[in-house]
C-alpha cells in the first residue's frame, strides 16, 4: 500500500503484449487504464502496447507513429491476402505473419507440409520500393516451415530439383531439393540494414529445432516433425554447395529456427543481423524513455508460461524495468507460472482473468471487462 502523495507521484506504463485470441495490445492497454482509473480517477497512464516480431509486431509499430502500408501478397496456400508493412522515414517494420501466418490459412485448416512463406518475400520487396533502407524483418506466428526458401524465392532465388525443375511450395517441397542458385537475389539487401526480430532464439533443426518445437502448433504430427526435420537439414547442405560453410554455422545460430526457418533464410540469404525481438520492438516504439517517466510498469499477454521466459514480450519488459529499478506487474488470461519463476523473471505479481471467471470460454468472451476487474484489483493492492 502506497500513500496518497505517492499516489500522486504515480506513473504507470501499461506495456503488454496482446491476448492472442481475445484482445490485441491497444485493447489490452485500454482495458488496463480504464481499470486502474475506476480506482484512483485521473492516475498518470502511459500506453505502449508492444509485441516480440510476431503477430501484433506491424500494429505495436503504428500505434508508435508508424505509417501503415498495404500491399497484396500470396498468402501461405498461395492466395492472394493483403498484408500491412510499418514506415517511418527510411526504417519499414516488416512482420512476416502478416503475409505468411497461421490465422491467414484459408477455413483456419493447417498445412504443415506446403505452407510458404513467398508472400513475406513480395512484402519484403514492397518494403524496399517503398524506400525502407532499414527492415525490421519481425518473424513469428508463422504456417511455415520452410526454411525462408519461399521468401528467398520471391526475392530472386532458385531451389531446383534433379530434373533442374522448381521444388514445390512449403517444407514438403524441399525434400526434393538438389541445386540453390542465391545469385539473382534482389541485389539491394547489399545496402539495406535487416535486422531479424525474432520471438524465439531456436536453432533450425534438431531437438530444439524449428519443426521439433513449433511444426505441432501449425498441424505437424511427429511423422512430418521427421519429414521437415529431414528435408530442411537437406536445404542447410545444398544451400553450403551454394554459399559455402557459413550456411551450416547459421543453421545453429540464435534465431535461424523463427518462424519456420526464415530466420534461417534472412540470415544466410539476406544478410540479417539477429536481435530478440522485444529488445529491438522496445527500442523503436521508445519504451525506454516511456520507463524513464514510470514508476509502475505493467506488462502481460494471454498465458504467461515457460515460453514467455524465453525471449517473449513480457520478459523483455520485465528484463528492461527491472534494470532500470521499476516495480513489473503483470495481467494475463491465464498464469502457468509459479510466483518464484514470475519472480525470477523479475514480474512481482500476476492477475490472471482465470482467478475472476475459471471458465475458459467465458473468460474469453468477457476478456475485455474481466481485464477492467484485474486491473482496478492491481490498483487497489498498489496504488490506492
Ligand atoms: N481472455 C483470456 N482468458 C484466458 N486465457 C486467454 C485469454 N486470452 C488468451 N488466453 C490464452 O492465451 C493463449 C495465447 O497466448 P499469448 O497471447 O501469450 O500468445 P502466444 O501463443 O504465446 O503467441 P505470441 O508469441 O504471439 O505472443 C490462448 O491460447 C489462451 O489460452
Ligand atoms: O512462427 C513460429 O514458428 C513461432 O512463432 C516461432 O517463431
Amino acid at each position: 500500500m502506497t500513500d496518497g502523495a505517492v499516489n500522486k507521484a504515480a506513473h504507470v506504463l501499461v506495456a503488454a503484449d496482446k491476448f492472442k485470441g481475445s484482445l490485441t495490445a491497444a485493447q489490452v492497454a485500454e482495458r488496463v487504464t480504464a481499470g486502474l482509473r475506476q480506482v484512483v480517477p485521473g492516475l498518470r497512464v502511459e500506453a505502449l502496447p508492444v509485441a516480440d516480431g510476431g503477430d501484433g509486431t506491424v500494429a505495436a509499430a503504428v500505434a508508435a507513429g508508424f505509417e501503415r502500408r498495404e500491399v497484396p501478397v500470396t498468402g501461405p496456400l498461395g492466395e492472394t491476402v493483403t498484408a500491412a508493412f510499418a514506415l517511418r522515414g527510411g526504417t519499414a517494420v516488416v512482420e512476416m505473419a502478416e503475409a505468411s501466418g497461421l490465422r491467414l490459412l484459408p477455413g483456419g485448416v493447417l498445412a504443415p507440409l506446403t505452407a510458404t512463406t513467398y508472400g513475406t518475400g513480395e512484402l519484403l520487396r514492397a518494403a524496399l520500393d517503398a524506400g525502407a533502407r532499414t527492415v525490421v524483418l519481425g518473424v513469428g506466428g508463422s504456417a511455415t516451415t520452410d526454411g525462408g526458401a519461399g521468401m528467398l524465392a520471391a526475392l530472386g532465388a532458385r531451389f531446383l530439383d534433379a530434373h533442374g525443375e522448381p521444388v514445390g511450395p512449403g517444407g514438403g517441397g524441399l525434400r526434393a531439393l538438389a541445386t540453390a542458385d542465391l545469385s539473382g537475389l534482389d541485389p539491394r539487401f547489399a545496402d539495406v540494414e535487416l535486422v531479424l526480430a525474432s520471438d524465439v532464439d531456436n536453432p533450425l533443426t534438431g531437438p530444439q529445432g524449428a519443426p521439433a518445437v513449433f511444426g505441432p502448433q501449425k498441424g505437424a504430427g511427429p511423422r512430418d516433425v521427421e519429414v521437415l526435420d529431414a528435408a530442411l537439414t537437406r536445404y542447410v547442405a545444398v544451400l553450403v554447395e551454394a554459399v559455402g560453410p557459413r550456411a551450416a554455422e547459421a543453421a545453429g545460430s540464435a534465431g535461424a529456427g523463427g518462424a519456420g526457418g526464415v530466420g534461417y533464410g534472412a540470415l544466410v540469404g539476406l544478410g540479417a543481423v539477429f536481435r530478440p525481438g522485444i529488445e529491438l520492438m522496445l527500442d523503436l516504439l521508445g519504451f525506454r524513455e516511456a520507463l524513464g517517466r514510470a514508476t509502475l510498469v505493467i506488462t502481460g499477454e494471454g498465458c504467461l508460461d515457460e515460453q514467455t521466459l524465453h525471449g517473449k514480450a513480457p520478459a523483455g519488459v520485465a528484463a528492461a524495468a527491472r534494470a532500470a529499478g521499476v516495480e513489473v506487474v503483470a495481467v494475463c488470461g491465464r498464469l502457468e507460472l509459479t510466483p518464484q519463476a514470475l519472480r525470477r523473471a523479475g514480474i512481482s505479481r500476476a492477475y490472471p482473468l482465470t482467478d475472476l471467471e475459471p471458465d475458459p470460454a467465458r473468460c474469453v468472451a468477457l476478456a475485455g471487462p474481466l481485464l477492467e476487474r484485474a486491473a482496478a484489483a492491481l490498483a487497489r493492492d498498489l496504488l490506492a
